[in-house]
């Protein structure tokens, strides 16, 4: 059982390959219950990687995650530990939610429907409970008048908002955010991230959050995790990380996102 000193999210030693090409090497780090954590870094530094490790989307290929406590990767038959199998993940499944670039709604239901669809499925809950609980997270996201609405109706910054409610309504431990407004027009950009910000400061969520907004990460995040060649190079509080950075590659990096137009 994990007991309240017990870090939500933990990586230990993990290694991740694509063939030759190793994304993550030997990557430790952990993350505290109700902390949000932004993870920031080059493109195509393994940042996607680690959430996708996470969602269980990717194994790893040595090293263990726990989450809440809990082997992610591993679980114990007899004395021996082995790689998780599909019933463990699947359970431990539940605990993590996951908002994409892409909103990934259903077309062909409504917005209450997909906000109902996996809790009925997957937790088992009756419809009208279900539905109780979808209409307080669409009023959460500012939605509570396009219930009846399908997903083609609404702008991006609707349908990304309909997707947090999704997510919520699994009761995740872990909400894991992966560029979650890069595919919007920057003008529902705002709306977005001060529904996450609500979140992340009202709710007892562990967030894992990947982005390019960096007045955001400056704003919401508790810690940075600044990443590169698949290991984290410095890790410190937003005020201290945007401005005062320890290493050199992260001045760089602030620098080049910082001053992009
Ligand atoms: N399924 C895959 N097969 C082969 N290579 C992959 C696969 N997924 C990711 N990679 C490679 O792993 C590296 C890390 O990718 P990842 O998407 O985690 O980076 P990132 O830091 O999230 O980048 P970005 O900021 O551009 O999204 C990249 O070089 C990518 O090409």
């Amino acid at each position: 059982m994990a007991s309240h000193s017990d870090p939500e999210i933990v990586f230990d030693g993990v290694v991740k390959r694509f063939g030759d090409h190793v994304v993550l090497r030997d990557l430790d780090f952990s993350v505290a219950p109700g902390e949000f954590v932004t993870l920031i870094g080059p493109s195509g530094s393994g940042k996607t990687t680690i959430l996708r490790l996470l969602m269980t989307l990717e194994r790893v290929d040595d090293g263990r995650i726990h989450v809440g406590g809990e082997c992610l990767t591993h679980e114990q038959k007899g004395d021996r530990w082995v790689p998780a199998g599909e019933k463990h993940l699947r359970r431990m499944r539940k605990r993590i939610g996951m908002v994409f670039q892409q909103f990934n709604l259903f077309p062909n239901m409504n917005v209450l429907q997909n906000v109902t669809e996996a809790p009925v499925r997957a937790l088992g809950l009756s419809k009208s409970d279900a539905e109780e609980r979808a209409v307080e997270l669409l009023e959460l996201v500012g939605l509570a008048d396009k219930i009846r609405e399908h997903p083609s109706r609404l702008s991006g910054g609707q349908q990304q908002r309909v997707a947090i409610a999704r997510a919520l309504a699994m009761r995740p431990e872990v909400l894991l955010l992966d560029e979650v407004t890069s595919a919007l027009d920057p003008e529902l950009v705002a709306g977005v991230l001060k529904v996450l910000k609500d979140i992340a400061t009202t709710t007892d969520i562990t967030f894992l959050c990947v982005t390019h907004e960096m007045q955001f990460a400056r704003d919401v995040s508790d810690r940075v995790m600044m990443f590169d060649q698949g290991q984290v190079i410095e890790d410190a509080p937003p005020e201290k990380l945007f401005t005062e950075p320890d290493h050199e590659r992260t001045r760089e990096f602030l620098h080049a996102v910082l001053d992009r137009p």
